[in-house]
């Protein structure tokens, strides 16, 4: 179970308030109009926005003093965080070694991960040697590689056409059905969320909700966030 204890971030001006459970396994949209606190709500669970009340546990160990890459976290932004300057299997190496000292056992599972997002033989190549869709796949392998249990997305796949997006979900998805992974994903598109998870948080001016039913929810929203869905889905 992943929990927050009455966790609160201040931001300088901003704060934000959550209180909540997660089930292991469970795929939660987050949705909310734009500023609201979405990052900052999975920067917490990251670890890269410090709590200023409050616990996070996740199967009931506090992972709130833990630095961002002790915790079991996986994140994913938009831009997927490839490194230009590395070959697409470094960048997936990464997930598993900083350092890039990888043994015999960590190179095959890199070859493997990329078989898995269907990116074989182009281990070698740079990033920009390949198109938008196959660097998504690249981050996703790195998702793959690293098994942490929780998988973060904020926007991850929104600078894709939508018949990509959708692909690099269902992708994405199947891996983490496979492995077990909960899932928190920031969304600008409900559709996004009654596709891919079965329960959705709110976030308005800094309140987040506890998860609900993704299609009761954007079926009959409180009133801000049907002010917010009012406008249809916003593409970025
Ligand atoms: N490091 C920071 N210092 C101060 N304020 C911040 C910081 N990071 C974010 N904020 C503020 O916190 C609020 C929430 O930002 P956040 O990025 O979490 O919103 P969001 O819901 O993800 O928005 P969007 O949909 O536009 O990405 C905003 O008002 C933002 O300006």
């Amino acid at each position: 179970m992943l929990q927050l204890e009455r966790a609160e971030s201040d931001l300088g001006g901003f704060r934000l308030r959550a209180d909540f459970s997660i089930e292991p396994g469970a795929r939660v949209a987050v949705i909310g109009p734009s500023g609201s606190g979405k990052s900052t709500l999975l920067g917490m669970i990251a670890g890269f926005v410090p709590l200023s009340a409050g616990r996070i546990l996740w199967r009931g160990a506090d992972l709130s003093q833990l630095a961002p890459g002790a915790r079991p976290v996986s994140i994913l932004f938009q831009d997927q965080n490839l490194f230009p300057h590395l070959s697409v299997g470094q960048n997936v190496g990464l997930g598993l070694r900083p350092d890039l000292r990888l043994n015999a056992g960590q190179k095959r599972a890199v070859t493997q991960a990329l078989h898995q997002v269907g990116l074989d033989g182009l281990a070698d190549r740079r990033p920009a040697q390949l198109s938008g869709g196959q660097q998504s796949r690249v981050a996703l392998a790195r998702v793959a590689l690293r098994e942490q249990p929780i998988l973060l997305l904020d926007e991850a796949f929104s600078a894709l056409g939508p018949a990509l997006k959708d692909e690099m979900l269902s992708l994405l998805m199947g891996i983490a059905d496979r492995s077990g992974l909960t899932v928190l994903m920031v969304t600008h598109d409900p559709q996004d969320a009654r596709a891919f998870a079965a329960q959705t948080v709110a976030v308005i001016d800094g309140q987040v909700s506890p998860p609900q039913a993704t299609a009761a929810l954007l079926d009959s929203p409180p009133p801000a966030l049907a002010e917010y869905l009012g406008a249809g889905p916003v593409r970025r």
